[in-house]
Order: C-alpha cells, then structure tokens, then sequence
C-alpha cells in the first residue's frame, strides 16, 4: 500500500528521517512505536504531504507521491487525523464531520449519503449532530475526528496519538472504531506513545529510533520482547 524507501525529511535544521525504509501492507493496521523524538509523527506528515521529503522515494500502490499536496493526497485516498484540537468548537458535530468532504463540497447528495452511513456506524452523530463539538467529551470528539476522516471513503488513513488524553472507556471506543476501519477495508497506520494500546490494536508492529526503522514484526511478537521494552520503550510495556 505504502512504501518508504530512503526517505529523509526534517524540518530545517537537519533531517529527522535519516533514509527510512517502511512498508505497509494494504489492509493492515500497523501501529510505529519508539522513544520519544524518533520521527514517528514525522513520518505521518511526510506520508500526508504536510511535510514534503528532501530525498527518497514515497509510493501509495504504484503511484509515486512524494512531495504531493495533501488535497492531491486526500483525492488519493490517504487523510490523517491529527493528534489533537481536531474539532471546531463552536461548530456542530456534523458540521464538523462535513468538513471532511469539503474537496467534494458542491456534490451535496453524495454528502448527505456519506452522512447516513456515517451516523449508523457513529451514533454520536445522530444523537448529538446539531450539538456544538465543544460540548463532547474527549472520546466522543474523537470519534467525530474518526468519522469525519472517513467522509470520502479513503484507503487509508494516519492516526497520530489516538489515544493521547483518553480515559480507559474511550480508549476501547477508539480501539473498535481501528477495528471497524480494518474490517471494512481501510489500511489503517498509527503513531502510538500508549505501546501497549498501539500495539494491542495492531496486527503489524514497527519500531523507530533515530529517524530509521530498527525492526518491523507482528504486533504481538513486539509487544513480547523483553529487549524491546527494555531498550526503547522506556518501561512503558
Ligand atoms: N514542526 C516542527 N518544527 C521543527 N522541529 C520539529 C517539528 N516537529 C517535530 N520536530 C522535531 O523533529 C523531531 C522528531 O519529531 P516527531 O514528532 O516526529 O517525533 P516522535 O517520534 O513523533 O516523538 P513524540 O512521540 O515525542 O512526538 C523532534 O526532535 C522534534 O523536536
């Protein structure tokens, strides 16, 4: 689906991926984990174009994506749900999950559609639509992140710190929200600082350290390595 070959990008004082190889499968959720400063949210903005490579190559099936606007990106099928303050406060829950479809604006049947569907797999969204998001809690505006991602059907979609600032309830909602993604089709790839969690809804593993990737393995068999929690996950296993 994605793949990452010699990849370095930073931000002006130098790179942060430092020639990173990654790749991942279509149809997988695939959570990177590693020590704080890593790269990891870095990756995410390179793959959404909201950070274009210095070098390397991107490519998102056979198309060559590097350095690609995020609109193009977003007409490609890949959106990322940023790490947080996602939401327009003062604006209603479905304006906010419109917001989502805005490259597609002007075709309001296909909207209302997307609406539905949207509803009958978030129900937040018809019990709280004509709500202002600022009167949601932490899961639930999470939620509505998710569901607005998925307005235009992407294929793909970059989940930076789901999990950041969540209670262990909302935490499962994000969990079955991954889930639902993956079964209905999404490739799903996320940032995760909770290992634990990250890893635990991931069926495919991979660890950063320094702008590179140190090892890629099934989720479980990263989460089960003792050298992994001792080397670069600080004790947060
Ligand atoms: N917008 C930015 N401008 C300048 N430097 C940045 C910017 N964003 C990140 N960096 C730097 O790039 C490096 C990698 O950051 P990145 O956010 O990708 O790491 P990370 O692995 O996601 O770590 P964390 O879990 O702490 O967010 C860090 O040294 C960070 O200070």
């Amino acid at each position: 689906m994605i793949s990452m070959t010699g990849v370095f990008a930073g931000y002006g004082g130098g790179d942060v991926l430092q020639g990173l190889d990654l790749n991942v499968a279509p149809g997988s959720v695939t959570c990177i984990v590693g020590p704080n400063g890593a790269g990891k949210s870095t990756v995410l903005r390179t793959i959404s174009g909201l950070l274009a490579p210095r070098s390397g190559a991107i490519r998102f099936g056979e198309r060559d994506i590097a350095g690609l606007h995020p609109a193009e990106l977003i007409k490609a099928g890949i959106v990322q749900v940023p790490q947080k303050n996602g939401l327009f406060p003062a604006m209603t829950v479905t304006e906010n999950v419109l917001l989502g479809g805005y490259l597609r604006r002007r075709e309001k049947a296909y909207l209302q559609e997307r609406l539905a569907r949207l509803a009958e797999r978030f129900p937040i969204i018809a019990e709280r639509g004509g709500e202002p998001a600022g009167n949601l809690s932490g899961g639930q505006r999470r939620t509505v992140e998710f569901a607005r991602a998925l307005v235009l059907e992407p294929a793909m979609v970059l989940l930076d710190e789901p999990s950041l600032g969540l209670d262990p309830r909302s935490l499962g909602l994000v969990a079955d929200t991954v889930n639902a993604m993956r079964d209905s089709g999404v490739t799903v790839l996320i940032v995760e600082q909770n290992v634990r969690f990250g890893l635990g809804i991931a069926g495919h593993g991979v660890v950063m350290e320094s702008g590179r990737v140190l090892m890629t393995d099934s989720a479980r068999t990263i989460l089960d390595d003792p050298e992994m929690g001792a080397l670069f996950l600080g004790g947060a296993l």
